[in-house]
């Protein structure tokens, strides 16, 4: 079994692929306007499959996509979803095959990272992939706001059909505020509305001048007290105060569960009683994979720090392999004796800030070969907040 098994498949196969996917997570075979939905984040060219026999029995998708990186720049990115290898067919090396197969797929394309959401975690280090953020939910319990909050103005509820125009604009807005975040491409919304029903409601907070510059989307909890908060994007903290309030002022409503939020939103520092808010998870968010090492490294920016030389091992890719010296003022690649060594994932897991060079050392992921390495790679890839995808695809 090996990557001649895997192909391209045709767009009449998608919806095929789709079933296999599904199956494999343990739902049923999409209904018609789910499949409707669906089809419109599938691109033709980029849904693999794997075969035995002449019978499909894995399958990977990828879609365009772009990844905010620290410093605002966007990095064109190859956005993997999609990802089953059918039941009886599993620990053969099917998705090897595919993994490879893609990962080559957007080298061709100019892609210098993929990112995606892992099922478990145990599957994507293998083939390059690294945390590269987290995410917290949340429960407000009979929460109040502190009477501190700025207020900034206003928050109105938009029409659902209202929303398909305002939410995507927003979004775009909001997307180079923080690294980790990934575009919304037109066809990823109609998913989200499908998934969600028609019980989602909308919020938009326009601020003092009138322009648009936050939204929650939120939903009841069947017929319960209970509202679940899906979506909640803003481009600054005064739009973000609002919709909070908003959400925490609800009639009938006691409770509040948030989902996919950043681990830095300062929610208990925006309530009166800082103890309404409950942290119910903090969970591995978006993987990535850097696909061109030196592109990558080069599109971010650093923070002051010694320049520090390091040695990246990729089998997966080994064009990446060599030794980069790192800088405030850049990336190049050079001879130097390396001053750390780690793995294409390790870097990956550095990349966007999430995690410091010595959190990975003491897990034996990044290797020192001199006495202050660690520290100057952690002040050169330490950024002033945290990276934050907050998109399910
Ligand atoms: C981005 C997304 O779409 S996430 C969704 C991923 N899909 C799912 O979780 C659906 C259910 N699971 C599956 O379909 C399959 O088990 C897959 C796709 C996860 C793995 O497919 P396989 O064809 O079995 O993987 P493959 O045989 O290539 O395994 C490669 C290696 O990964 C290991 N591996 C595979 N799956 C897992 C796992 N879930 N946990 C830990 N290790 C794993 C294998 O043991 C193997 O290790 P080895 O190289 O040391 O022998």
């Amino acid at each position: 079994m090996g990557e001649s098994d895997v192909r391209v498949l045709s767009p009449a196969e998608h919806r095929q692929a789709d079933e296999l996917f599904r199956r494999a997570i343990f739902l049923p075979p999409a209904d018609e306007d789910t499949w409707a939905a669906t089809a419109q984040r599938v691109e033709a060219g980029r849904v693999l499959g794997a075969f035995v026999d002449d019978e499909v029995v894995g399958t990977a998708l990828s879609m365009t996509s772009a990844l905010t990186v620290p410093g605002g720049a966007e990095l064109p990115a190859a956005a993997v979803t999609g990802v089953a290898v059918r039941a009886d067919s599993t620990r053969r090396g099917l998705l090897t095959g595919m993994m490879r197969y893609q990962l080559d797929d957007a080298a061709r394309r100019g892609e210098a990272v993929a990112v995606l959401h892992a099922s478990e975690a145990g599957i994507y280090e293998r083939f390059g992939y690294g945390v590269a953020t987290r995410t917290r939910s949340v429960e407000l319990q009979r929460a109040h706001m502190r009477s501190s909050v700025p207020r900034s103005g206003r928050v109105r509820l938009v029409t659902q059909e209202r929303a398909r125009d305002l939410l995507p604009a927003i979004y775009r807005r909001c997307r180079t505020g923080r690294a980790g975040r990934v575009h919304r491409p037109d066809g990823w919304w109609p998913g989200r509305d499908v998934a969600m029903g028609e019980s989602r409601t909308i919020a938009v907070h326009s601020d003092d001048e009138g322009a648009d510059d936050g939204f929650v989307v939120y939903q009841p909890r069947g017929h319960s007290s209970t509202v679940d908060v899906r979506d909640l994007v803003a481009a600054n903290d005064l739009a973000a105060g609002e919709l909070w309030r908003f959400l925490v002022d609800l009639d009938l409503i006691t409770t509040l569960a948030a989902f996919d939020r950043p681990v830095d939103e300062p929610l208990e520092w925006l309530l009166a009683d800082r103890r309404t808010c409950r942290t119910t998870s903090v969970e591995d968010d978006l993987w990535v994979r850097l696909v061109d090492v030196p592109v990558a490294l080069r599109a971010r920016t650093y923070g002051p720090g010694d320049p520090v030389v390091v040695e990246v091992v990729d089998d997966v890719l080994p064009a990446n392999s060599g030794r980069y010296r790192i800088s405030s003022a850049g990336v190049t690649t050079c001879d130097d004796s390396a001053q750390l060594t780690m793995s294409a994932a390790a870097l990956a897991a550095l990349y966007l800030g999430d995690q410091p060079a010595s959190a990975l050392a003491a897990a034996g992921l990044v290797e020192a070969h001199t006495a202050n390495a660690l520290t100057s790679a952690d002040h050169l890839f330490a950024t002033a907040r945290p990276p934050w995808c907050g998109t399910n695809f």
